[in-house]
């Protein structure tokens, strides 16, 4: 399905798709790399491509618990003695002629063997012989040496996330350490003189710092190291000395906050006064004051910035649709496609007027088909959906939502690091 969001966007604002492609263009890959061992290797990047150093499997073997043997030895009438036994992890043996072996799943098939029979099938006479029941199928149940790769097929390419079944491919193979793209090194910092740590007595005004909270744990999601700066109060000066000190220790920075309009909100100012906006305002609801632009004049050797908006759930998205895939291409990572799928809603209410509105839904499957049912409150200060929310229902500009008619959504757990 093509995500995308309408054209009718308030003029000054980037469509969402348009930020997203400009964010992911504007990315240079870290060049670092490290050599690593599998144990230390969840959630890196390959900065390599890996090819298979020999075959899998390395022999045949036999895929079930039963009887290997020569197809043309069988005859039904006599049977055939169980002349040898091959447990998995034992040597290529070669089959005693005339007779057949008890083997196990994963040993290696005898030679001159050319079928297995699984247990079930087989019952045992007076002598010990085996007598089939059904048709024997030459080649049955032999797992082929060399029928997954072959030695120098390609494994994982460069880019590649390092997950639990990738890591498994490799070690099945014997390989034990990756080069690896560094993990990147993000310096985060919220801005706002309301702001005060979750824990601290609250005097009325003042604000829990959530979002520095929220970004900690999804820049670690990520696989990036954080170096947190704290709060920084509403002043350009002290937002020009944590910028100074973030482009001495971090490849990216993210802020939070004051990325609006108001004379408080002193973030584009001081990206403009370092001559590093690139854009600021996405055609989103919410998410509209996200900024992206350089410490430094535009140029390679420029830290970037990602600056989220302050409202909790605009933070979020603006992460989850804007900032992730950004930081997925510095990594070096491949940039997954955005996913969506048609859900019907559950609900009417006005549309979104000059952006793409993302409202926070459940989908209730109790009648066998997805229905999207809004997840609770969906102010951008609201955190409460957010947290409950399955997915987003993308709403074009001046598009009604009506009880049934079809939407794209996308799953949350699409952004999962
Ligand atoms: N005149 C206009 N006002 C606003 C506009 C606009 O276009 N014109 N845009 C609104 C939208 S949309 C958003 S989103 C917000 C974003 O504003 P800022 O990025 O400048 O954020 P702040 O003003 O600093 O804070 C907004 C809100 O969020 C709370 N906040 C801030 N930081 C945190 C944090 N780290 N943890 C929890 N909550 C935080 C803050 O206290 C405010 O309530 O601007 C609208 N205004
Ligand atoms: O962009 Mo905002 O998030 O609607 O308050």
């Amino acid at each position: 399905m093509n995500c995308q969001c309408a054209e009718i966007v308030t003029p000054g604002l980037l469509n969402l798709f348009d930020a997203r492609q400009q964010l992911i263009k504007a990315a240079t890959p870290i060049n670092a790399v490290e050599k690593i061992t599998l144990d230390q290797s969840a959630g890196r990047v390959m900065a390599e491509a890996v090819s298979s150093p020999h075959d899998m499997p390395g022999v045949d073997n036999s895929a079930m618990d039963g009887y290997a043997l020569c197809l043309t030895d069988y005859q039904a009438d006599a049977g055939l003695p169980i002349l040898q036994r091959v447990p998995a992890g034992s040597g290529v043996m070669l089959l005693p002629k005339g007779g057949c072996a008890r083997i196990f799943t994963g040993a290696p098939v005898p030679m001159g063997a050319d079928t297995v029979v699984p247990q079930e099938r087989v019952t045992l006479d007076q002598r010990g012989h085996i007598h089939i029941e059904g048709n024997l199928v030459g080649g049955a149940n032999i797992r082929r040496q060399g029928e997954e790769t072959r030695m120098g097929t390609p494994l994982l390419a460069a880019g590649e996330f390092l997950d639990a079944a990738s890591i498994a491919l490799l070690a099945s193979h014997g390989i034990n350490t990756v080069t690896v793209k560094r993990r990147l090194r993000v310096a985060l910092l919220s801005t706002g003189d309301e702001l005060i740590s979750p824990g601290a007595a609250r005097s009325p005004g003042q604000v829990y710092d959530s979002n520095r909270v929220m970004l900690n744990v999804l820049l670690a999601q990520a696989q990036c190291d954080v170096l947190d700066l704290g709060v920084i109060d509403d002043s350009p000066q002290l937002l020009h000395q944590a910028f100074d000190h973030a482009e001495t220790v971090a490849d990216v920075v993210v802020c939070t906050g004051g990325v609006s309009v108001g004379e408080e909100d002193h973030v584009r100012p001081v990206i403009e006064q370092r001559g590093g906006l690139h854009f600021h305002g996405v055609a989103m609801k919410p998410g509209k004051p996200f900024a992206f632009g350089y410490l430094g004049p535009v140029s390679s050797s420029s830290t970037p910035l990602i600056a989220l908006p302050g409202n909790p759930v605009a933070s979020l998205v603006g992460w989850q649709l804007l900032a992730l895939p950004f930081i997925h291409a510095m990594q070096g990572r491949s940039v997954a496609d955005l996913q969506c799928y048609p859900v019907k809603a559950g609900f009417s209410q006005r549309g979104p007027q000059g952006r793409c509105e993302l409202l926070r839904v459940v989908l209730d499957w109790s009648k066998g088909t997805p229905v999207a049912q809004l997840a609770g409150g969906q102010g951008s200060h609201m955190l409460s959906a957010a947290s409950q929310a399955h997915g987003y229902l993308m709403i074009n500009p001046a598009t009604e939502v009506i009880e049934g008619s079809s939407y794209h959504y996308y799953p949350i757990n699409q952004f999962a690091a």
